[in-house]
C-alpha cells in the first residue's frame, strides 16, 4: 500500500453527503446554505473544562501536544460536551517552531518562551524547515481524529508569519512588540527573511495536516491588529498571502483570523481566505461590507459577556445572528479565546440557542 501524502482519499470519503465537507460548518464557509448557523469556539479545548484540567493535571503543555492519544481525548471533550459543528485540533502555534529547531517551552500562565529570541540572520537560518516527520504527532492525531469525529469536521491551525515572529523576536508574549516592530522597520530586508522563513514553516505544518484529513484550516495573527494597514500590507499580507493562497490547490476553507483587525479585514480577506474571523469591535454587518462579498465571516461574541447574566448574553447572540445575515456565510464563535474561567455550562447553551434561533426548515419542507 502506498502512503498518500495528498490527503486525496480522505477528502473523497468526507465530501459523501452528510461527511464532514458537507457539514453545516463547511457548507458556511463555502458560502452555501446551511440548516442552522454553525459554532464551534476558538479555545474550546483548555481549560474551561474541568475533565482538560484532569488530564492535564501531570502533562506539560508541549508535551500533551506532541501525544497523539492526549490530543484526539482533548480535542474531542468539547465536541461531547457542547455539541459544537467543529472540533479544532488541540495543539499551539508554536509546536511547529520548535520543531523547527527553535529552543522553546510554554511556561504555565505566561506562554511561550524562547531560549534564545530571533534577533540576527544567522537566528533566521537556523529555523529548518519541517516536513511530515518532523511532526509525526500531529499527523497521527489528526488520521485519530478524523475517524473518531465521523461526520464533524476537524479544523487545522497554524500561527501566522506575524504573530509568530512576535514570540521569537520578543522572546516572549508582549503588549506592545516593541523589538519585533523595531526590526521591521530599523531592517525590511532581515524581516522578510525572517517572515519568509515563518511562512514556509506554517505553510508545511497545514500541508501535514491537510494530508491527515482536516476539513478546513484556521490561520492565527492574533496580533496583527497592532500594525497599521499600510505597514500590514508592506510588511506581512505578502507572508500571509503566501500560507493562506500556498494552499488553495487543497480546496478546503482557509480562515483568517486576527484580534483588533478593524481596518485589516479587506487586506486579510485578500491573503486568500475563504473566511475572515472578527473580532467583537467590529459589527458583522460592518465586516462584511470591509471585506466584501466573496468572503464568510466568524465571529463575534466578546468573550467576556459569557460572564454576563443570561438573558443578556441571548441578546447579543440574537444580535450577532441578525447583524451575521448580512454576510453570505456565517460561522458563529467568539471574537477571540475561552477565557480559562468560563463557565462551561453557558458554552453549550450558547450553541443549543445559536442552533435554535437559526434553524431554517429544510428546502421543499
Ligand atoms: C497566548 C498563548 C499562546 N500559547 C499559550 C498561551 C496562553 C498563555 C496563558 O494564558 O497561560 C499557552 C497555551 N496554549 C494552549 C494552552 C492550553 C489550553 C488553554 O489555554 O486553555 C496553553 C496554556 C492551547 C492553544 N493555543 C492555541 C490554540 C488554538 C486553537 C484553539 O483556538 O483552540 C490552543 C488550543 C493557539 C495560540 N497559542 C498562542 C496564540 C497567540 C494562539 C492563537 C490563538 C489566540 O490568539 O488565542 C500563544
Amino acid at each position: 500500500m502506498t502512503t498518500d501524502t495528498t490527503g486525496a482519499a480522505a477528502r473523497d470519503d468526507a465530501s459523501r453527503p452528510g461527511g464532514p465537507a458537507d457539514s453545516p460548518f463547511v457548507r458556511a464557509c463555502r458560502r452555501q446554505p446551511v440548516p442552522h448557523t454553525p459554532v464551534w469556539f476558538m479555545r474550546q479545548a483548555g481549560r474551561s473544562l474541568p475533565e482538560y484540567r484532569e488530564i492535564r493535571a501531570n502533562v506539560a503543555m508541549l508535551e500533551s501536544c506532541r501525544r497523539p492519544d492526549l490530543v484526539t481525548e482533548i480535542t474531542l471533550q468539547p465536541v461531547r460536551r457542547h455539541k459544537v459543528d467543529a472540533a479544532i485540533l488541540f495543539s499551539d502555534i508554536v509546536v511547529p517552531v520548535a520543531a523547527a529547531g527553535v529552543d522553546l517551552d510554554i511556561v504555565p500562565g505566561t506562554g511561550p518562551v524562547v531560549a534564545e529570541p530571533v534577533r540576527t540572520a544567522a537566528d533566521v537560518q537556523r529555523i529548518r524547515p519541517i516536513g511530515r516527520d518532523d511532526v509525526p504527532y500531529v499527523d497521527e492525531a489528526v488520521r485519530m481524529l478524523v475517524k473518531e469525529l465521523g461526520d464533524t469536521p476537524l479544523i487545522g491551525f497554524a500561527g501566522a508569519p506575524f504573530t509568530l515572529a512576535s514570540y521569537l523576536v520578543e522572546g516572549g508574549p508582549s503588549r506592545n512588540h516593541v523589538k519585533t516592530k523595531a526590526l521591521m522597520y530599523g531592517d525590511p530586508e532581515l524581516w522578510h527573511a525572517l517572515a519568509g522563513r515563518l511562512a514556509e514553516v506554517t505553510l508545511a505544518f497545514l500541508r501535514v495536516q491537510i494530508a491527515a484529513g482536516v476539513s478546513a484550516v484556521q490561520l492565527f495573527d492574533s496580533w496583527a491588529g497592532a500594525l497599521s494597514e499600510a505597514d500590514y500590507r508592506r510588511f506581512v499580507l505578502p507572508h500571509s498571502t503566501t500560507v493562506l493562497s500556498g494552499l488553495a490547490d487543497a480546496g478546503i476553507p482557509r480562515i483568517h483570523f486576527g484580534v483588533g483587525t478593524a481596518e485589516l479585514l479587506g487586506a486579510m480577506g485578500e491573503a486568500g481566505a475563504d473566511v475572515v474571523g472578527v473580532d467583537w469591535r467590529t459589527p458583522l454587518d460592518v465586516a462584511t461590507r470591509r471585506i466584501g462579498p466573496d468572503k464568510a465571516v466568524q465571529g463575534n461574541l466578546d468573550p467576556c459577556l459569557l460572564f454576563a447574566p443570561w438573558p443578556v448574553i441571548e441578546a447579543e447572540v440574537r444580535r450577532i445572528l441578525d447583524e451575521g445575515r448580512a454576510a453570505p456565510g456565517h460561522v458563529f464563535n467568539l471574537g477571540h479565546g475561552v477565557l480559562p474561567e468560563t463557565d462551561p455550562e453557558v458554552l453549550t447553551r450558547v450553541v443549543a440557542l445559536v442552533h435554535e434561533l437559526s434553524a431554517r426548515p429544510a428546502e421543499g419542507a
